[in-house]
Protein backbone atom coordinates (compact mmCIF):
# COMPACT_ATOMS: atom_id res chain seq x y z
CA UNK A 1 0.00 0.00 0.00
CA UNK A 2 1.58 3.36 -1.16
CA UNK A 3 2.20 5.90 1.36
CA UNK A 4 -0.85 8.76 2.41
CA UNK A 5 0.01 11.95 1.16
CA UNK A 6 -0.71 14.02 4.74
CA UNK A 7 0.38 17.22 2.99
CA UNK A 8 -3.26 18.13 3.97
CA UNK A 9 -3.02 18.07 7.16
CA UNK A 10 -0.31 20.34 7.17
CA UNK A 11 -2.28 22.74 4.88
CA UNK A 12 -5.17 22.83 7.05
CA UNK A 13 -3.03 23.38 10.41
CA UNK A 14 -1.32 26.63 8.67
CA UNK A 15 -5.00 28.31 7.91
CA UNK A 16 -5.99 27.27 11.63
CA UNK A 17 -2.52 29.27 12.87
CA UNK A 18 -3.19 32.15 9.92
CA UNK A 19 -6.83 31.96 11.59
CA UNK A 20 -5.62 32.19 15.37
CA UNK A 21 -2.98 35.63 14.01
CA UNK A 22 -5.70 37.38 11.59
CA UNK A 23 -9.00 36.82 12.90
CA UNK A 24 -11.76 36.67 10.12
CA UNK A 25 -15.02 37.26 9.62
CA UNK A 26 -17.58 34.09 9.55
CA UNK A 27 -14.49 31.84 10.64
CA UNK A 28 -15.54 28.42 12.62
CA UNK A 29 -12.27 27.98 13.41
CA UNK A 30 -12.16 31.63 14.64
CA UNK A 31 -15.46 30.71 16.26
CA UNK A 32 -13.61 28.00 18.29
CA UNK A 33 -10.56 30.00 19.26
CA UNK A 34 -11.91 33.23 20.35
CA UNK A 35 -15.14 31.27 22.19
CA UNK A 36 -16.25 32.64 25.38
CA UNK A 37 -16.04 29.39 26.97
CA UNK A 38 -12.12 29.38 26.03
CA UNK A 39 -10.27 26.25 25.61
CA UNK A 40 -13.11 24.46 27.09
CA UNK A 41 -15.60 24.74 23.71
CA UNK A 42 -12.69 23.01 21.22
CA UNK A 43 -12.43 20.49 24.35
CA UNK A 44 -16.23 19.71 24.14
CA UNK A 45 -15.85 19.66 20.12
CA UNK A 46 -12.80 16.86 20.70
CA UNK A 47 -14.97 15.09 23.01
CA UNK A 48 -18.40 15.42 20.77
CA UNK A 49 -16.39 14.17 17.68
CA UNK A 50 -14.67 11.04 19.20
CA UNK A 51 -17.96 9.99 20.48
CA UNK A 52 -19.74 10.62 16.55
CA UNK A 53 -16.10 8.52 16.19
CA UNK A 54 -16.98 5.64 18.10
CA UNK A 55 -20.22 5.29 17.02
CA UNK A 56 -19.58 5.50 13.45
CA UNK A 57 -17.34 2.34 14.11
CA UNK A 58 -19.98 0.82 16.26
CA UNK A 59 -22.37 1.26 13.61
CA UNK A 60 -19.75 -0.47 10.86
CA UNK A 61 -20.36 2.57 8.42
CA UNK A 62 -17.42 3.20 6.60
CA UNK A 63 -18.16 6.79 4.99
CA UNK A 64 -19.45 7.74 8.66
CA UNK A 65 -16.23 6.47 10.06
CA UNK A 66 -14.44 8.36 7.49
CA UNK A 67 -15.94 12.01 7.77
CA UNK A 68 -16.34 11.77 11.92
CA UNK A 69 -12.80 10.56 12.02
CA UNK A 70 -11.83 13.73 10.07
CA UNK A 71 -13.74 16.05 12.19
CA UNK A 72 -12.12 14.54 15.34
CA UNK A 73 -8.90 14.88 13.42
CA UNK A 74 -9.75 18.66 12.47
CA UNK A 75 -10.82 19.43 16.39
CA UNK A 76 -7.66 17.66 17.12
CA UNK A 77 -5.46 20.36 14.92
CA UNK A 78 -7.47 23.16 16.38
CA UNK A 79 -6.80 22.00 19.81
CA UNK A 80 -3.28 21.90 19.18
CA UNK A 81 -2.92 25.68 17.78
CA UNK A 82 -4.65 26.70 21.16
CA UNK A 83 -1.58 25.19 23.18
CA UNK A 84 1.10 26.37 20.54
CA UNK A 85 1.94 22.96 19.73
CA UNK A 86 3.08 22.11 16.01
CA UNK A 87 2.64 19.22 14.10
CA UNK A 88 6.27 18.47 13.99
CA UNK A 89 6.64 18.03 17.79
CA UNK A 90 4.02 15.47 17.26
CA UNK A 91 5.67 13.82 14.70
CA UNK A 92 8.83 13.58 16.88
CA UNK A 93 7.12 12.47 19.36
CA UNK A 94 5.88 9.06 17.16
CA UNK A 95 9.58 9.23 15.88
CA UNK A 96 10.78 8.43 19.24
CA UNK A 97 8.10 5.63 19.71
CA UNK A 98 9.14 4.09 16.64
CA UNK A 99 10.92 0.69 17.36
N1 LIG B 1 -11.68 21.02 7.73
C1 LIG B 1 -12.47 21.81 8.23
C2 LIG B 1 -13.62 21.36 8.97
N2 LIG B 1 -14.04 20.11 9.30
C3 LIG B 1 -15.16 20.29 10.01
N3 LIG B 1 -15.46 21.60 10.15
C4 LIG B 1 -16.60 22.21 10.84
O1 LIG B 1 -16.73 21.57 12.09
C5 LIG B 1 -18.07 21.59 12.49
C6 LIG B 1 -18.41 20.19 12.96
O2 LIG B 1 -19.21 20.30 14.01
P1 LIG B 1 -20.65 19.62 13.99
O3 LIG B 1 -20.71 18.51 13.00
O4 LIG B 1 -20.94 19.30 15.40
O5 LIG B 1 -21.55 20.80 13.43
P2 LIG B 1 -22.10 22.11 14.14
O6 LIG B 1 -23.47 21.78 14.63
O7 LIG B 1 -21.99 23.24 13.14
O8 LIG B 1 -21.12 22.43 15.38
P3 LIG B 1 -21.40 23.33 16.68
O9 LIG B 1 -22.46 24.35 16.36
O10 LIG B 1 -21.75 22.39 17.79
O11 LIG B 1 -20.02 23.98 16.94
C7 LIG B 1 -18.93 22.01 11.28
O12 LIG B 1 -19.38 23.35 11.45
C8 LIG B 1 -17.94 21.93 10.12
O13 LIG B 1 -18.15 22.93 9.14
C9 LIG B 1 -14.51 22.31 9.51
N4 LIG B 1 -14.34 23.64 9.36
C10 LIG B 1 -13.24 24.07 8.68
N5 LIG B 1 -12.33 23.19 8.11
C11 LIG B 1 -11.13 23.72 7.40
O14 LIG B 1 -10.69 24.89 8.04
C12 LIG B 1 -10.54 25.93 7.09
C13 LIG B 1 -10.81 27.25 7.75
O15 LIG B 1 -12.19 27.32 8.09
P4 LIG B 1 -12.85 28.73 8.52
O16 LIG B 1 -12.19 29.14 9.78
O17 LIG B 1 -14.32 28.45 8.70
O18 LIG B 1 -12.59 29.67 7.40
C14 LIG B 1 -11.52 25.58 5.97
O19 LIG B 1 -11.11 26.12 4.74
C15 LIG B 1 -11.44 24.07 5.94
O20 LIG B 1 -10.35 23.68 5.14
Amino acid sequence: MPDADLSILNEIYTVILERKNTPADNSYVCSLLNHRKGINKILEKVGEESIETILAVRNDNREEIISESADLLFHLLVMLAAKDISLEEIAEEFKKRRK
